[in-house]
């Protein structure tokens, strides 16, 4: 496994968003995360950064426990993250937003040149300020920016989200592509359709609380499964 995160209690103040939630990610595979606004994904992906640090229970990240690491430590360990606004520097180029952004690792080492050679698009576009950029865009350099950090696993915060069609599909392709690299992939996401259809494994949760968890076949295969965890057909 190369994220293992043990029965974690995340509060905000005296609000407790986790409840004991539990997820594995194994090596180079795709895990979705599902739930409903509100579930606690968001929250799961602070508890893994120490953005938000769980109050119990535990976070293994590459067999290490990382829990009570500062934040930068556990992303130079090797763990890249794609917030859903994406948070790049608006005023400065994709090329030094990539530039700024690397890292060597004990993972696969990424150049920006060998990261932008996965989104071809994006050779063309090193110039430009990332403020000028579309949104399709600024998610490609999102995940630029995670690769070039070298990491074992990305962490996406609700990917789809506010894309066309068309450019959610080039996400997942990516997210694909980076598996076949070796690049473990944890997603959050509303949309099930969407994450199921990259994810290996995958869970639900509910309010804190994980309610299911197993292959992402099993998910996607079992129309009445999904409509009794998530009320989607
Ligand atoms: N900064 C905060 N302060 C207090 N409560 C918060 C804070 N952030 C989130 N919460 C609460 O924690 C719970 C989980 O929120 P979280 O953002 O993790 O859910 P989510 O599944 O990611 O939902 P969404 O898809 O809407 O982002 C919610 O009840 C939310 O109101």
């Amino acid at each position: 496994m190369i994220l293992q995160v043990e029965a974690v209690d995340t509060f905000y103040g005296e609000t407790q968003a986790l409840f004991g939630a539990s997820l594995s990610v194994e090596r180079g595979k795709v895990f979705a995360l599902l739930g409903p606004n509100g579930a606690g994904k968001t929250t799961m992906l602070r508890s893994i950064l120490g953005l938000t640090r769980p109050r119990r229970g535990a976070v293994r990240f590459d067999g290490r426990e990382v829990t009570h690491s500062p934040t930068h430590e556990i992303a130079r360990g090797g763990i890249g993250w794609v917030p859903d606004d994406r948070r790049l520097c608006p005023t400065l180029s994709v090329a030094r937003n990539l530039g700024i952004a690397q890292k060597r690792t004990k993972f696969r080492n990424w150049t920006v040149k060998e990261a932008c050679e996965i989104f071809s698009p994006l050779e063309y576009l090193m110039e430009r300020e990332c403020e000028n950029l579309s949104g399709g865009e600024m998610q490609m350099v999102a995940i630029a920016r995670a690769l070039v950090g070298s990491p074992g696993l990305i962490l996406f915060d609700e990917p789809s989200q506010g894309l066309a069609p068309k450019i959610v599909g080039d996400v997942l392709a990516t997210i694909r592509r980076l598996r076949n690299e070796g690049v473990a992939s944890l997603v959050v996401e509303q949309n099930a359709e969407i994450a199921l259809s990259v994810a290996d494994q995958a869970a639900v949760i509910d309010r804190g609380r994980i309610a299911w968890s197993g292959e992402a076949a099993t998910l996607r295969d079992d129309r009445g499964l999904r409509q009794r965890l998530l009320g989607v057909h």
